[in-house]
């Protein structure tokens, strides 16, 4: 072995099967993957002697050129090991040593798997984990290449490993790798009732109903209790979801209304681990308050990297011709192909995957062009794809590629129709969803010969049963078909994990998910800024709808926002959400939040309109006062009425971070809004403050905070009392009872 020039060295052993070792290394051309050695499994124990001590001369060299050696052991089953050497960082261009590190990583995880299914073992191996202790190192050669440098970030211990001796490096960056037998739905029963028993009730619940990668689940462990129970039926959902504050997905698991309606309110999140999110009823999320996120790109090659495999697979035969030999058979005429080259393709749906496709496409030598109503001129002709019409694409398509999302527009959206306008012997390849076709559609179109051949990856039901179309079509002697694979590669698998996982963790700690798909995205810095002025939204909306009186219904609010930023430069959502919480959560048992606030509202026939005032000067706040005015309505406590006599208004600042009441009506007050309000209007004496002070006393009720405004001196004054404790009914009645008193409310905040 070569190891006076850089060398990546991966390998896999079984004591009970062949050992694999995978050798890259540098040469004057470049990287260069040298042939892998296999040893067979009687050679095995002589092959794990020389592996170890093979890492016992890396370690006794002591060489700082060792990058790092992670070595897992798995006992009495089989090691697997990564070594990475770096004898000349001078040699060649960082970033790209840096990209092929981590295309090993990814490599001598493929390699674990597989001989880990060989040896009848499901692995988990830490990918992400691993890629952090290689960007950690490479941040050292100064590495420019974004998104790997952003990792690094997370890697708090890789630097030092290098420092220390190679010996004790190579237990610190020994890996989290797991095995557990293949997990029948009765297996993971057994587990996740034993989790059940060892829940931290202080952290929220995560059902995971579909297989997930460990990179995800660990994150999720970090800050969640964890259960992960696959193949559920909708029944079983329903009746298990109302344990569970986020649920997260893959394709098969249908989140209907009635899962919403059986979780009570309980469920806050539903994380799509990829990106469809046509099996969630986004419509019964938004009504009910969930959040519904995806992971909108970490599958975007896989998914059209089969959407290629499955373009050349159908136009080569490769499936039928493979089956026939399989069955003995050598029929070199039967599967004459058909060539790509210089074809034409139309991309149906121009968004990642498409765009991903037709760029993979066009290294084929095909013409693309490509229909997307939504899509931008100028990306395409980056990519060199014309933009059509869907009728200009379907009558110059040899070959069709589907890429758009399910959606009420698209369902459907190849039928008998559509097939008539298509080139007689067209092939088509789907990707996306099954019910884009109309399945009968395409099979009489198969029949008809107009469709020559369908690649086909999803279906309308899936998977397909006897009898229905799905199965005629996988049945079909012109389709392949492959069981809805296009996002499952250990690396798709992987990314949509950790973007998953990341998301609704991040719900459930209250950030607003960048992958929000029924939420506005806020940016954090905007939350960050406006959080103070939210809370102070919320109480004003709260303390408003209290003073209502009668049974009119509140149905028209006017929101004042004085601010002396630009309205580009104030995002009123978050606040408009909030008002929305403070006026039906105290008079209705909806659940409020940013997903179903204007939703809400808007079934409540409730109208809110916003207006902005102009605020003197550069304060630098968002915001220097918020006021609500609830219009067409009477009110209990007649001193808020605001310029007309049927409304009420209530004015709030910010002070000091502390959300204040700054204005009942037209009378100032200032009082901190922590705790509950006494609000009343007295003639303005003295000795009053003694004789409240003291009835409150009495009833052991402590003033907090306490502020008098009057208009004129002499005249009337409303007096704003904040009270810590709640105050019975009859304390408010002897207040109500001191002559001086002419009207008086008690506010709950
Ligand atoms: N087979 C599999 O395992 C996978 C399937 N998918 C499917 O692929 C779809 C596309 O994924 P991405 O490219 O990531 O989504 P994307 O949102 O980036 O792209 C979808 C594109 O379709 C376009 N579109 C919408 N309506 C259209 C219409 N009527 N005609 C033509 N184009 C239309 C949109 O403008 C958008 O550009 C997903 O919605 C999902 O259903 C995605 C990943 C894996
Ligand atoms: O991401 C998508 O839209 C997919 O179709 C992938 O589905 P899956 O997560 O593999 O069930």
């Amino acid at each position: 072995m070569i190891f006076d020039s850089r060398l990546i060295l991966y390998g896999l052993l079984l004591s009970n099967g062949a050992c694999q070792l995978h050798i890259k290394n540098y040469c004057p051309l470049g990287w260069e993957r040298r042939p892998s050695l296999f040893i067979s499994p009687v050679q095995c124990p002589l092959a794990l002697l020389v592996s170890l001590q093979f890492l016992e001369a890396l370690e006794e060299s002591q060489s700082e050129a060792i990058v790092s050696v992670i070595e897992v052991g798995v006992p009495a089953c089989c090691g697997v090991f990564l070594v990475m050497l770096d004898k000349n960082e001078t040699q060649g261009d960082s970033t790209e040593l840096h990209e092929l590190y981590c295309d090993s990583v990814k490599d001598f995880t493929s390699a674990a798997y597989s001989m880990a299914t060989i040896a009848g073992l499901t692995m988990a191996v830490n990918v992400k984990e691993m890629l952090q202790s290689v960007t950690g190192l490479r941040q050292q050669a100064q590495c420019n290449n974004q998104l790997l440098a952003s990792r690094v970030s997370l890697h708090k211990n890789s630097l030092e490993t290098r420092r220390q001796p190679v010996c004790s490096r190579r237990h610190s960056v020994v890996m989290n790798v797991t095995t557990t037998h293949s997990s029948s739905p009765a297996v993971t029963q057994t587990l996740s009732e034993q989790s059940n028993q060892s829940r931290n009730p202080d952290l929220a619940t995560v059902l995971v109903s579909e297989k997930l990668g460990d990179g995800g689940l660990d994150i999720l462990r970090k800050v969640s209790n964890v259960d992960c129970i696959y193949n559920l039926t909708n029944e079983e959902l329903c009746a298990k979801i109302s344990d569970y504050d986020a649920l997260i997905v893959r394709s098969a698991t249908k989140v209907t209304r009635k899962v919403f309606e059986a979780s009570k309110g309980k469920l806050k999140v539903v994380g799509r681990a990829g990106v469809g999110i046509d099996n969630v009823d986004l419509e019964a999320a938004t009504e009910l308050g969930c959040l519904v996120v995806n992971a909108p790109t970490a599958n975007t090659v896989a998914a059209a990297e089969h959407g290629i495999a499955l373009l050349t697979a159908m136009a080569r035969n490769v499936a039928p011709s493979d089956s026939s030999m399989k069955s003995g058979k050598w029929e070199r005429n039967k599967y004459v192909g058909v060539s790509l080259v210089d074809k034409t393709l139309a991309v149906m749906g121009f968004g990642k995957v498409g765009s991903e496709v037709a760029r993979k496409a066009k290294g084929l030598g095909m013409h693309v062009i490509s229909h997307d109503p939504y899509a931008s001129a100028d990306r395409a002709r980056a990519i060199g794809v014309e933009l059509v019409s869907f009728d200009d694409a379907l009558a110059r398509a040899d070959f069709i590629s589907l890429h758009m999302p399910l959606t009420p527009t698209t369902k459907k959206v190849f039928n008998d129709d559509t097939f008539r306008k298509c080139k007689k012997g067209v092939r088509l390849v789907n990707v996306a969803r099954g019910a884009v076709i109309d399945e009968e559609a395409l099979l009489r179109a198969l029949d008809s010969g107009i469709v020559a051949q369908a690649a086909l990856d999803v279906f309308a039901v899936e998977p397909p049963k006897g009898g229905d179309s799905s199965f005629a079509l996988v049945q079909h002697k012109n389709v392949i078909a492959t069981p809805h694979l296009g996002a499952s590669t250990v690396e798709a698998q992987e990314g949509v994990a950790l973007e998953i996982a990341e998301a609704v963790a991040g719900a459930l700690a209250g950030d607003l998910a960048a992958t929000a798909v029924n939420a506005p995205m806020v940016p954090a810095e905007v939350i960050a800024e406006l959080t103070p002025y939210v809370v102070l939204a919320e109480k004003l909306g709260r303390l408003t709808v209290q003073l209502v009186s009668g049974s009119a219904g509140v149905k028209q609010v006017k929101v004042v926002y004085k601010s002396s930023r630009d309205d580009g430069d104030l995002d009123t959502r978050l606040l408009r959400a909030r008002i929305s919480k403070g006026l039906i959560e105290p008079v209705s048992d909806a659940i409020i939040n940013l997903v179903n606030a204007d939703y809400v509202a808007k079934q409540r026939g409730l109208k809110i309109s916003e207006e902005r005032e102009p605020a003197d000067g550069e304060s630098g706040v968002p915001l220097e006062s918020v006021s609500v005015t609830i219009q067409d309505v009477e009110s209990k406590f007649a001193s808020a009425r605001g310029d007309h006599s049927r409304s009420i208004t209530l004015e709030g600042k910010v002070k000091d971070g502390v959300p204040h009441l700054s204005k009942v009506g037209n009378f100032s007050v200032d009082v901190s809004l922590d705790g509950n309000v006494i609000l009343y209007r007295q003639v303005d004496q003295p000795g009053m403050i003694g004789k409240v002070g003291s009835i409150l006393g009495e009833d052991n009720v402590n003033i907090s905070f306490m502020s008098v405004g009057r208009t004129l001196r002499g005249q009337a004054a409303i007096v704003a009392i904040g009270t810590d404790e709640d105050v019975s009914d009859a304390t408010i009645q002897k207040l109500k009872e001191l002559p001086a008193i002419e009207e008086l409310v008690f506010l709950r905040l």
